[in-house]
């Protein structure tokens, strides 16, 4: 919201764009106070006119800040006129601190051109048409990003994990999501989790005409459920498009703060980042977001869509649950006791360095269900030669299935992994080996956020078609290792010059821990410990974002 002067009596607007509309009203609660209102197609510029405070500020509405304008009746039977209220969220200084965030300014308005009171509703009404149809034309130039929009007005299904963070997501939103949703005009039906895997089946079947956009609040493992069941639909391809949303409920958020990021916004935390997203939510802009189908030897398929993590950090996001009541702090916490303990861990990593990959989305058809089920799920399990009747009746089962050409029941589907071999196979001639087998760690990143604080991969965009890939050498000492952790809160670790990391953009990497035991996480999520390969299928899924 900007304030600029202007001269007594003036009522002309920024002189900047064409006026749309201009019309003169009263306060909602008092009508000796009276208002100029001049729309452009880029801003509301509000100034009062009353004699006594003519020359008073006028307040400049940026269209882009808006994320509706209702018209309605008043209350009371007896009053002919109308009302229209306009909701902004501007960004403004903080209260008792630097910075700025988002803030809620609504802007009501009292319509009585005459005694007809329809004829005041329709000039309301026109108000509200007019400022919602402007506010949604704005769009971002990014260069190669194109955004569509949500479908208006939009229906939403919205999931929220009740225990998801410090156990407050349903109270925050509450107190911030419920009204930005109604003031937006967002229909939407909350869906509160009742156990894990609650969400990953519920999107697994639901009838997805009903619903244009799957809205999670929660962390960024509720969101890993709703990929993945979606995945495992038979109409994956057109399942997997309905636009994502995410609303930062959890203790990591590192989608939510990655899409803050990219909307070129300062970083935010808790509740304020709670707001920019609800705020992004409500503008409803959609841009592809890429997957990373990841692959284990245990024939585990998954589709992740923010990182995979072996050694220090999958290390401290397991561990440091027990320190949950704490939020976000749980993983500086987290690293902190692992610091002390800092370990070693052994395997081989290869990967495909961007430069050398066919560009995915050029060889990616989808996968036959037939051949999936060929190269990874026929394969005779340990299980299977156990006598386990249950993995036996299955694998007969999806055999049968195989032979008729579906997919097996409950198995993911999704694009052809066109740059992986079979794990059991060497990685082919243009693949990189590290030479290092001992690892601090290795984390591959497809976001810019590891959590709210940490933006552990700053080139990393929604739709770059890239993994960022980073690993650390070990003999690193504690002291350089707790420097770059330090420094990833501004994404400026590569600056430390440590020679124990290595960034590289690969398209493609195996890891094949040697150490027998161990964590590997996606997504924050814990994955089978053992040989995982990766790849990266450019904007297969779509994200409410800017
Ligand atoms: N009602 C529920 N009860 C128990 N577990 C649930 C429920 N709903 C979802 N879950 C599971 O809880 C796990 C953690 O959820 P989520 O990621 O949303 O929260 P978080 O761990 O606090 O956040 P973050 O990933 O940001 O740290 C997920 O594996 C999810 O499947």
């Amino acid at each position: 919201m900007d304030q600029k002067k202007t001269e007594p009596g003036s009522s002309h607007c920024n002189g900047m764009s064409q006026v749309v509309l201009y019309g003169e009203f009263t306060a909602t609660d008092n009508i000796k106070v009276r208002y100029s209102l001049c729309l452009t197609e880029l801003d509301l510029t509000v100034q009062k006119i009353t004699s006594a405070t003519a020359g008073q500020s006028k307040l400049v509405f940026n269209l882009r800040d808006c994320i509706g304008c209702q018209a309605f009746k008043g209350d009371d039977s007896t009053d002919v006129g109308a009302y229209f209220s306009a909701f902004f969220y501007p960004f403004k200084k903080r209260w008792m601190s630097s910075g700025v965030a988002r803030q809620r300014v609504e802007q009501c308005f009292r319509v009585e051109l005459g005694q007809d009171p329809f004829a005041n509703l329709e000039e309301a009404q026109q108000w509200a048409r007019t400022i919602n149809e402007y506010s949604a034309h704005h769009r971002p130039h990014r260069e190669g990003v194109l955004y569509s929009q949500v479908r208006q007005p939009c229906r939403v299904m919205l999931l929220l994990n009740p225990y998801s963070g410090k156990g407050q997501a349903l109270a925050l939103f509450n107190t911030h999501i419920q009204r930005m949703l109604t003031e937006a005009g967002i229909l939407y039906t909350l869906v509160i989790t009742e156990r894990q895997n609650h969400a990953r089946e519920l999107v697994r079947e639901a009838d997805l005409s009903q619903w244009d956009a799957l809205v999670i609040m929660s962390g960024d493992g509720l969101l890993f459920e709703v990929v993945n069941g979606l995945m495992e639909r038979e109409d994956w391809e057109t399942a997997i498009q309905t636009p994502l949303g995410i609303l930062p409920g959890g203790s990591g958020n590192a989608l939510a703060a990655s899409v803050h990021h990219y909307a070129g916004y300062q970083p935010l935390l808790s509740e304020e980042l709670l707001l920019s997203c609800g705020f992004l939510l409500c503008k409803g802009l959609v841009s592809q977001m890429d997957l990373v189908s990841i692959n284990t030897s245990s024939n585990q398929r998954l589709f992740s869509f923010l990182s995979l993590a072996w050694g220090f950090v999958a290390d401290v996001d397991i561990e440091s649950e027990k320190y949950r009541y704490v939020g976000a702090a749980r993983f500086t916490v987290g690293t902190l006791v692992r610091l002390a303990c800092l370990r070693v861990y052994q395997g081989r990593l290869a990967y495909l360095p961007a430069e050398e990959a066919v560009h995915p989305a050029e060889d990616t058809p989808p996968l036959p269900p037939s051949a999936f089920c060929a190269s990874l799920l026929c394969q005779p399990s340990k299980a299977s030669s156990n006598q386990n009747t249950f993995h036996n009746s299955c694998n007969s089962n999806n055999a049968i299935k195989a032979r008729r050409g579906e997919a097996p029941a409950g198995a993911p589907r999704g694009p052809r992994d066109s740059l992986l071999v079979p794990l059991e196979q060497p990685v082919p001639g243009d693949w990189t080996v590290v030479e290092e087998e001992d690892f601090v760690l290795v984390l591959a990143m497809y976001q810019s956020h590891l959590s709210e604080d940490m933006m552990a991969a700053p080139d990393s965009t929604l739709q770059d078609g890239l993994i960022h890939l980073y690993y650390i050498k070990a003999g690193i000492s504690r002291t350089a290792l707790l420097r770059l952790f330090l420094a990833m809160e501004k994404g400026t670790h590569m600056a430390c010059d440590c020679p124990h990391i290595v960034y590289v953009k690969v398209r493609a990497l195996r890891l094949e821990p040697l150490s027998p035991k161990g964590v590997i996480t996606v997504d924050g999520e814990l994955l089978d410990y053992g040989p995982v390969q990766a790849q990266v299928h450019p904007g297969l899924a779509r994200l409410v974002c800017v």
